[in-house]
């Protein structure tokens, strides 16, 4: 069983995990749904489309051409939208990047109830300028770390009051970046977390994270 996927059945054991009795009926899957090979080789073509996208200056040709493919997948999907609680995208819990093109591919090198720790390069898609990721998705990068690690150890839901992110260095894209969470403390419903993210020994951003137990029936 893989790193990724112990923290998966970590995050739903037990009968006060983050099992499916305890989460908002809209963040679980009817059972029998389960992800494909070939879906999740979608997702993946969708992340390097991102990339290429990002880019790309193509000639006018090659945009109109573009442009039609892009608009007939999308209506071809269209015809199969699934409500909120079939939705596959980001319910993955057993891949790395939960199925989803959001926030950059999270690899879980180590897991334990207060640590994580993982690797996770930041595409094209993710420039903000000068090499540098886009601050915008350094915050995706954090919360995603310790969202897991918050609801993982048997804890009921919680999700993020607040996340408060230090840029240290700028962060590059297109190189294999460090990323490290803990579990700090516990006050009430109250969870303290923080990560750090690093390029080899250049901390480029720090970041706390205030999570909040949900109470029943809290959405
Ligand atoms: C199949 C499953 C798939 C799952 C995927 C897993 C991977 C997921 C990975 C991704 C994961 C992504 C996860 C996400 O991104 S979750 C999405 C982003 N977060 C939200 O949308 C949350 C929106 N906010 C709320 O819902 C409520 O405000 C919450 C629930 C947070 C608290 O409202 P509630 O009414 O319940 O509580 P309270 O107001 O009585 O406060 C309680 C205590 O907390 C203190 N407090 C509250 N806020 C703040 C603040 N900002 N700074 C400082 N302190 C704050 C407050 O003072 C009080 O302290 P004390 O007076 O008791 O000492």
């Amino acid at each position: 069983m893989s790193t990724d996927e112990n923290a998966a059945e970590e995050l739903l054991r037990g009968p006060e995990g983050l099992g499916r009795r305890d989460m908002p009926t809209s963040w679980t899957r009817r059972p029998g749904i389960e992800p494909t090979p070939d879906f999740l080789a979608m997702i993946d073509a969708l992340r390097a489309l991102q990339d290429d996208v990002t880019a790309a200056v193509p000639p006018p040709d090659v945009l109109v051409d573009t442009t039609k493919t892009l608009s007939e997948l999308s209506e071809r999907l269209r015809a199969y939208a699934a409500p909120e609680r079939d939705q596959l995208t980001g319910r993955l819990i057993t891949v790395p990047g939960r199925g989803q093109t959001m926030s950059p591919v999270l690899h879980l090198d180590e897991w334990s109830e207060h640590h994580a720790r993982g690797h996770v390069t930041f595409g094209r898609f993710y420039l903000g300028g000068n090499g540098a990721v886009h601050g915008g998705a350094i915050p995706l990068l954090f919360d995603e770390i310790l969202g897991r690690l918050a609801n993982t150890g048997g804890r009921r839901p919680s999700r993020t009051a607040f996340l408060h992110v230090n840029y240290r260095s700028i962060t590059p894209i297109g190189v294999e970046l460090q990323i490290e969470g803990r579990f700090e403390r516990e006050e009430g419903r109250k969870r303290f977390l923080t990560a750090e993210l690093r390029h080899g020994d250049t901390l480029c951003a720090d970041a706390e994270g205030l999570f909040v137990q949900l109470k029943p029936g809290q959405p």
